[in-house]
Formats: structure tokens, sequence, C-alpha cells
């Protein structure tokens, strides 16, 4: 692996306990007999390391061959683990692999056939001659390649690799890992089969030419990891061009959990959209998309800050996206620094940058303040120091409760577009969508640790695809019947 993203990806790194995303299998043989099998989970706990597994692979008279499969905080920490074992007496350490890497080898996904192909007769069928007929209906009726295509159930998840997760603009072929899991996640929660298309180009006028230009194969787009502000054009224009619904997920998906998380978290402490001061930290592809649905939602009273300060209309720096936002919040021109924005709010919204407020800022909210640091991997506020001070606080990681993640939200989106045949993706869409999702947790389970349904829900993505349908007002789900 590249050593800058080895560095990288430390100094990104915020565990502070064993994660099973850096879990490694170490294979060692010990003497048969001896005291080493029971000194080896002692080693692992001793270097801060948790077992998870250990397999007795091979026993012989003389030696055992053992996997021990045990989760480390970062890559360092992984070794440091090995060396511990190493130490035991007796032990002699084969092979160490990072299952992490081993669940890539090769990738993630894969295509499969859905027809049988045995003999002569099938084979006609399925491919020449058979398949010119079907070729020649749908040159006839192009409405016909959705009931005859994978189109109605395929979705291109497209990236130029330019903002990917949080670790910037490492490009198309680095991305590729990425848009594999996301098109597994689509396969996992909704049924979905996505692509991933991992472009060599930034540049807008080419990344929309190429959409445009494989778009006849696909029933939606799923744009990704595309840097602000550049994907709000990319996406405005590819909406003018194109008659199958396009859908930027780090913009839209996480406006939609944004609105269903904070609807249970008002429910929690009794306050209502309209009367509450918002305050947020971001203004690029996910804060400029979470404020205009919470505008669209209600709320009337909003502060956005960017690495600048509180974006207003006394700013000469405001470009398109910043003028909008400057012309729908911040209706005093309010014009300091985050840290005052923050006094007196009942809310804040971070989609911005790590550690950029403390629990001592926090506990100058409104009281029962609501918190959503939801920067990854390191949230705006460490989650410890806010949950002092506020009522409900929640985050994009997986090791607190309340985890806001887009995953939540698109693959439900996308079955309930796909399923309506719809040519659009509307504000109402993700209304509908926001609703859905927070509905998902009943009265008796809410609470201000369960303000979102965990993503394993059985519900979500169910939920989340009605509201969207009856939203696109769709043809029921049966019209995937030939
Ligand atoms: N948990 C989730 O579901 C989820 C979803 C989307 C994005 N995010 C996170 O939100 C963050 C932003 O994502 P994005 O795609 O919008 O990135 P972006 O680069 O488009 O926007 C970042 C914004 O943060 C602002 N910012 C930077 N430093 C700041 C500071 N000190 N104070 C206030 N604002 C500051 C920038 O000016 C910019 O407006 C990332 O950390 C991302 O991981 C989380
Ligand atoms: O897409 C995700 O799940 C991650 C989130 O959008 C992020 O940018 O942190």
């Amino acid at each position: 692996m590249d050593a800058s993203l080895v560095r990288r990806k430390g100094a990104i790194d915020v565990a502070t306990v064993p994660s099973v995303s850096y879990s490694i299998t170490v294979r060692l043989e010990v003497p048969a007999g001896g005291k080493a099998v029971s000194q080896l989970t002692h080693a692992v706990e001793s270097a801060g390391g948790v077992v998870t597994a250990l397999d007795v692979t091979n026993a012989g008279h003389e030696k055992l061959r053992i996997d021990v499969t045990c989760a480390a905080r970062d890559t360092d920490h992984a070794q440091q683990i090995v060396d511990q074992l190493e130490a035991v007496e007796g032990v002699v350490i084969h092979k160490v692999s990072d299952r992490t890497f081993l669940m890539h080898l090769g990738g993630k996904i894969e295509m499969q056939s859905k027809v049988p192909l045995r003999n002569r007769d099938e084979l006609s069928m399925a491919y020449t001659p058979g398949v010119a007929r079907v070729s020649m209906a749908i040159a006839r009726n192009p409405e016909d390649a959705r009931r005859l295509t994978i189109k109605r159930n395929s979705v291109a998840v497209v990236t130029d690799g330019s903002a990917v997760l949080g670790l910037g603009n490492i490009g198309p072929a680095a991305a590729l890992p990425v848009m594999e899991g996301k098109a597994a996640l689509f396969k996992r929660f909704a049924g979905i089969d996505a692509w991933p298309i991992c472009l060599d180009t930034q540049d807008v006028d080419e990344i929309v030419s190429i959409v445009r230009a494989i778009a006849p194969g696909f029933g939606g787009i799923n744009l990704e990891d595309i840097s602000a502000p550049r994907c709000f054009e990319v996406e405005a224009r590819l909406r003018d061009l194109l008659d199958i619904p396009v859908f930027h997920d780090d913009q839209h998906g996480t406006a939609i959990c944004v609105l269903a998380a904070l609807t249970n978290a008002l429910r929690v402490v009794e306050k209502r959209i309209e009367d509450v001061r918002i305050t947020m930290a971001g203004a690029g592809a996910a804060g400029t998309a979470v404020l205009r649905l919470l505008l669209a939602a209600g709320a009337r009273n909003v502060i956005v800050c960017d690495y600048l300060g509180a974006v207003h209309l006394g700013r000469d720096d405001l470009d398109d996206s910043l003028r909008w936002i400057a012309e729908h919040t911040n209706a005093e021109g309010y014009s300091g620094d985050l840290r005052g924005a923050v006094k007196g709010a009942d809310v804040f919204v971070g989609v911005s940058a790590p550690g950029i407020l403390t629990g001592d800022d926090i506990a100058t909210m409104a009281s029962n303040a609501v918190v959503f640091a939801l920067a990854n991997p390191e949230p705006e506020v460490s989650p410890d120091d806010a949950r002092e001070h506020a009522a409900v606080v929640a985050t994009g990681r997986s090791d607190y409760p309340n985890q806001i993640n887009n995953v939540l939200a698109f693959p439900g989106v996308f079955r309930g577009l796909l399923d309506a045949q719809a040519t659009e993706v509307t504000e109402q869409m993700l209304l509908a969508a926001a609703g859905a999702l927070a509905a998902v947790v009943t009265p008796e389970e809410l609470g201000p640790n369960y303000i979102v349904p965990s993503v394993f829900h059985p519900d979500v993505s169910t939920a989340v695809a009605a509201a969207v349908r009856e939203s696109a007002g769709g043809r029921a789900r049966g019209f995937t019947e030939a």
C-alpha cells in the first residue's frame, strides 16, 4: 500500500479502543503441551488488543498451528500486538493478515447471470439470434427497456474521486473500494444492482457529458464523493439533461438523515422546528443540502458558519451557493464566529471539520440542546463532552448511540425511485423520506439515545422506499413482473 496513504489514514484515525476495522489474523506455531497457548490471549490483551477468535488449525505431537484473530486500534497498534505475541516463548509467527484487506482481495462485488445457459436452446434465446427480437422491440418502443432489461433495477454510482470519505482528492482508482462498498450496500439493503463508475476526469463538462452518455443503461444516477462546489453544477446540469433521477448522496442522503434525526430529537426535547434557533457548521456539499431541507421542513431561524465564520450578506467572498445561504438565513446579519453563533442556540448541526467546538461551547447553548456533530471520522465536538451539556447528541460514528449515516436513506430512496419509474428527485420526496425514516422509531422506543433506527432495522429501507414511491405518484412495486 502507498506509504503516504498509510500516514494519512493514521492521521485521521481517532479510534481509542480496538476496532474490527483494524482486525488481524496472526498465523503462528507453538510447542504442543507447553504454556504458550494459554499465554497467547494474555499477550494480546497486555498489548491492549482484543482476541475475537483463536482457532487451532493444525495439531501435531510437537507443534500446534493456531490462527489468533484480534482487534487493534490502528496499524501501529496491530504491529505492537504481533511483537507481543512473538515475545511469548516458543511462538513462531508465520503470517499476519489484515482482515479488512483480505475482504477486499479481488473486489467486493460481482455480476451474475440470472438466466441458465446450459445448452444451445438457452443460448439462442438469451443471446443471438433470440435477443435480436427483444432489441428490436425496444428500438420500436424505448419504454420497453425498463421491462426487458436490467435498466429498471440499475443505478450508476458515479464519482470523480475528488472528495472520498474524509480522505480528500485521492482519485478514481482509490475511490473504487468505496464505490464497490456503496454498490454492496445498495444490494444488501434494497436489492438494487448498482455499478461503480470511477471517472478519470474532474472537469464538470466532461463528467456531465460522460454521465449523459451512459445514462440509457440505468434507472437512476447516484453521484458520490464529488467535491463542492462542482457537485452542485454537475447535479443541476444532469437533472436538466436526463429523464432518470439524479441524486447526489453526500448532499441529499445526509439531508434526509439529519432531518429525520432532528424531527425525533425535537420530539425528545419537546421543541418545534419552527421555533428553534439552529446553528450549522459547514456550508459545503452536505451543509448546503441539509440547510435547504431544514428550511423546507419549516426551520425559520438558522445561522450557517463555514471556515470563515458566519455566512452573511456583508461577506465579499460569496459564490452562488453561499449567496443563496446568506439570503435565506441569518436574518439579523450576525457576522461573528461559530463559537458566538452557538451561544443560546437550541440545535447545533455540524457537517464541517473535526474538533472545532468544546464542551464549554456546548454549555453556552440553550437548555435541552440538541447536538449533531457529524464530521467523519472525528466529530466537531467530542460526543462525551457534548453529552455533559446537551440533551441529545448524535454523531456519524458507529461506536456511539445515534449514528447518522446516509445508508439509512439512499437504498430506500432509490428503491422508491426505481419502483415508481421516477424521472426526477423532488424536495417533496426528500421530505417524505425523512418523515418515513423518523417514523421507524416508535413513540415507545424514542429517547435521547435512540432518535434514528439501526441501519439493520428491517423496516428502514422499505419505509423510506414506500414514502418516496408514493410521493413520486409511483406505480406499485409489482411493475417488476415481466
Ligand atoms: N455523518 C454523516 O452522515 C455525514 C454525511 C455527509 C458528510 N459528513 C461529514 O461532514 C463533513 C463535511 O462534508 P462535506 O461533503 O459537506 O464537505 P465539504 O468540503 O463540501 O464542506 C465542508 C464545509 O465545512 C466548512 N468548514 C471547514 N472548517 C470549518 C470550521 N473550522 N468551522 C466551520 N466550518 C468549517 C467548510 O468551509 C465547508 O463549508 C465531513 O467531515 C463529512 O465526513 C457526514
Ligand atoms: O457516505 C457516507 O457514508 C459517509 C459520509 O457521507 C461522509 O462523507 O462522511
